[in-house]
């Protein structure tokens, strides 16, 4: 070696792009789980509804909150930003507190976590990486599910 400085070993955050390969990681979930909602007997349309007539308005209606998507898009990269080591810092609600009164079931957690994996291989993250980021995920599963 011979520098002053040990290079610290990559963080997960370093791995998945940084802020720019995290954003295009959580960009690709938004699109499919819009896409999800869009189907036939789709499993997420139920629990963002809400959000997605807020956004888009209702019968021909103006949107009451057209910047609620993209705040949720841009908190959700900035806890990813933070979880998996980065400079980020997450400003937004508890886990508990963002789902509370959703009644979020086991079933669309999984077909949640099938639009990240989606994400996950479209952006060519790793096996390794993908499984580091579920443990990150899958601790907050008590808190997204049934309340
Ligand atoms: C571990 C898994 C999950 C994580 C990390 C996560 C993360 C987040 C974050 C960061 C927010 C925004 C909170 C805020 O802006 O203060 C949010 C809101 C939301 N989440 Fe999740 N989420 C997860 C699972 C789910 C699942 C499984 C569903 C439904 C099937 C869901 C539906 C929603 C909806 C509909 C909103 C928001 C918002 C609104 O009314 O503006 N989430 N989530």
């Amino acid at each position: 070696c011979g520098g002053k400085e040990e290079a610290a070993a990559p963080t997960l955050y370093d791995r998945l792009g940084k802020t720019e390969g995290i954003a295009s990681i959580v960009d690709g979930l938004i699109a499919n789980v819009g896409a999800e909602t869009a189907v036939p007997n789709s499993v997420m349309l139920r629990s963002h509804k809400p959000m997605l007539d807020a956004v888009n308005g209702v019968n021909g209606q103006a949107p009451t909150d057209p910047t609620r998507l993209q705040r949720l898009r841009n908190n959700f990269v900035d806890q990813l930003g933070e979880a998996t080591g980065g400079p980020l810092t997450y400003k937004g609600l508890s886990m508990l507190t963002a789902h509370r009164g959703m009644g979020v079931t086991a079933k669309e957690f999984s077909v949640w976590r099938e639009q990240l994996e989606a994400s996950l291989n479209s952006n060519k993250v790793s096996a390794n990486d993908k499984a580091e980021l579920y443990v990150i995920i899958d601790n907050m599963y008590n808190d997204v599910v049934g309340h």
